[in-house]
């Protein structure tokens, strides 16, 4: 049997901050602190390109990356080190890499590759890259894609927006389907079989859907059929059908709808090769834990390049942007020797310590939730600005307004975290002529997908939500994400904020908080490596506070 570790549900500042659990935070602090304007944002975005997107232009030689490769496990690449040092860390920690059982075969890893045809891919798919204007790989998939095709199992993490998507589905779709290399003989082998050879496991609907359209980007309209959603709320026996029907060669859906079905016996894994598990610090969640079970014991169980019809000839690949402790416990026993892939590493999960699994630490008790909030240390985009702001609870949605215009932000997400708020902060911002929706797991299917797409095409310019869109949401143009809310820690914080600033973007985050609930924004400064600066928005702009 095996065993899901615990749940990774503890909050860390308490989720509704009851006034006498406060501490004692005096009302005189903003009166107190000298307010001098010292900067003024500027909106402009700019245009995107390939220098914009972090891309170096001189690459470097595969041949050196052989030499350094041990060096490079201690290297903390994409660190913000100067803005570490603007809140006063202790300083930068690294963990050395130890106790590396078996050699690993990871030589050749071309850690920033120029193009993906460096990657080992099949011509099809590079082709296909090519049509769908993929034309560099990121660096997490310069790691994770040769990682993969060699036959290890993955933890891939790396900052939100980095392209971690691909990085799982390149290795997928050159051995599945289609697009897969072909055989010793040159014959492209690719027959319709009833069992499924991939299985893609979301923690939500919309992140479901999204991996799916993302597979069909490649795939095109003449094999989209090779991929189905088995997602929760669509129409079941639908699902059930097209399985039956189009015998896809890869799924991809959330966990209660794939263990439904499964545990029907319409759907065939037991031979699966790939088991993904997208978000996996959110599948680990108490919510999950029994079709989470279904899924490992199922999927892959009776693979045919093992005999003994164990699990070990699965890839089980699992991926986040934070990768807490509990999920390198979790990827030990889910896994075969897994290791750690992040932008420009590799290393064996056995180098991870309960320190973290992340190699710029400071050095702590190992408690769970000191562990949970090293996990969100190199979660955030590099290039993302974090400020905070002042406000009272019946003026924080009119701050919010204030903020839209003074960053002249065309596409904004703002988070709450109680679901029945949404619809008042919508109408507010409506009232002052501003378009705005609610999304929540509440609403119907048809609803959720109807207000992204208008979020997509720019036809809302807020969208005020929930949790439910903190995770996997890929809008590439929002330029703002607002905390109306406090999250209730600095993973969920890391999470909203990577919404924006996605591949190289530019971004702002600005979390609006009562005065009281300001020891919080300062612990979160200190738990994720990064300034947020206080600002104020006056005369239209963007005003940044420089406190004494
Ligand atoms: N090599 C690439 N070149 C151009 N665009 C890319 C490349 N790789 C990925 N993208 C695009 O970048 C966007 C972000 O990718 P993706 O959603 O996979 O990020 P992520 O790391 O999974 O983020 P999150 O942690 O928030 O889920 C997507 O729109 C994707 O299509």
């Amino acid at each position: 049997m095996l065993a899901l570790p615990s749940t990774r549900l503890l909050l860390l500042f308490g989720e509704s901050l009851p006034s006498s659990r406060l501490p004692n935070v005096s009302r005189k602090v903003w009166g107190q602190t000298s307010v001098r304007f010292v900067s003024q944002v500027n909106p402009d975005n700019g245009p995107l390109t390939l220098s914009s997107l972090g891309f170096k232009n001189d690459f470097e030689k595969t041949n050196k990356i052989k030499a350094d490769k041990i060096e490079r496990l201690d290297v903390p690449s994409e660190a913000p080190k100067s803005k570490v040092r603007g809140v006063g860390s202790n300083g930068i920690k690294t963990v050395k890499a130890v106790g590396v059982k078996k050699s690993l075969e990871i030589e050749s890893a071309p850690f920033s590759a120029k193009s993906f045809s460096e990657l080992g891919l099949p011509p099809l798919l590079l082709e296909r890259l090519d049509t769908a204007g993929f034309t560099v790989p990121t660096d997490v998939q310069s790691a994770a894609v040769p990682t993969i095709l060699k036959g290890h199992d993955v933890v891939i993490q790396s900052y939100t927006g980095s392209g971690k998507t691909l990085a799982y589905l390149l290795p997928i779709l050159s051995e599945v389907g289609p697009l897969k290399k072909k055989s010793a003989n040159g014959e492209s082998e690719f027959e319709k079989k009833k069992e499924i050879d991939a299985v893609i496991v979301a923690p939500s609907r919309e992140l479901g859907m999204q991996i799916v359209r993302e597979v069909e980007k490649l795939l095109g309209p003449t094999d989209k059929k090779v991929v189905q959603q088995l997602v929760g709320g669509a129409n079941r026996s639908r699902q059930e059908e097209a399985l039956k029907k189009n015998k896809p060669a890869i799924v991809v859906g959330t966990p209660g709808r794939i263990a439904e079905i499964s545990a029907a016996g319409k759907l065939h894994t037991h031979s699966c090769r790939f088991l993904v598990l997208d978000e996996v610090d959110e599948l680990l969640s108490f919510n999950f834990r029994e079709d989470m079970h279904r899924i490992l014991e199922h999927v892959g169980r009776r693979s045919g390049a093992d005999p003994h019809g164990s699990i070990a000839a699965r890839r089980t690949i699992m991926v986040s942007a934070t990768v807490p402790f509990s999920v390198i416990r979790a990827a030990r026993s889910w896994g075969s020797d897994p290791l750690l892939v992040q932008a420009k590493k590799v290393m064996p999960l056995e180098a991870v310590s309960p320190s973290g699994p992340v190699n710029i630490l400071k050095p702590t008790s190992g408690s769970d939730s000191s562990m949970r909030t090293q996990a969100a240390l190199q979660s955030l985009p590099p290039a993302l600005k974090h400020y905070h702001c002042v406000a009272k609870l019946q003026h924080k949605v009119d701050t919010l307004r204030r903020c839209v215009h003074a960053l002249d932000a065309k596409c904004v997400i703002a988070f709450m975290n109680h679901t029945k708020q949404l619809k008042d902060a919508v109408f507010k911002l409506e009232a002052r002529g501003m378009v705005a929706a609610e999304l929540h797991g509440d609403l119907g299917k048809l609803a959720r997908s109807t207000t992204l797409k208008k979020f997509k095409n720019g036809e809302v310019r807020v969208l005020v939500t929930n949790e439910l869109s903190a995770r996997g949401l890929d809008v590439a143009e929002c330029d703002l994400v607002v905390n109306l809310d406090l999250p209730t820690d600095s993973i969920h914080y890391a999470h909203r904020a990577g919404r924006t600033g996605r591949l190289g973007r530019k971004g702002t985050v600005v979390t609006i908080c009562e005065e009281p609930e300001l020891f919080v924004v300062k612990k979160l400064q200190k738990q994720l490596g990064i300034p947020i600066p206080a600002c104020e928005f006056t005369e239209g702009k963007l005003n940044v506070i420089e406190e004494d």
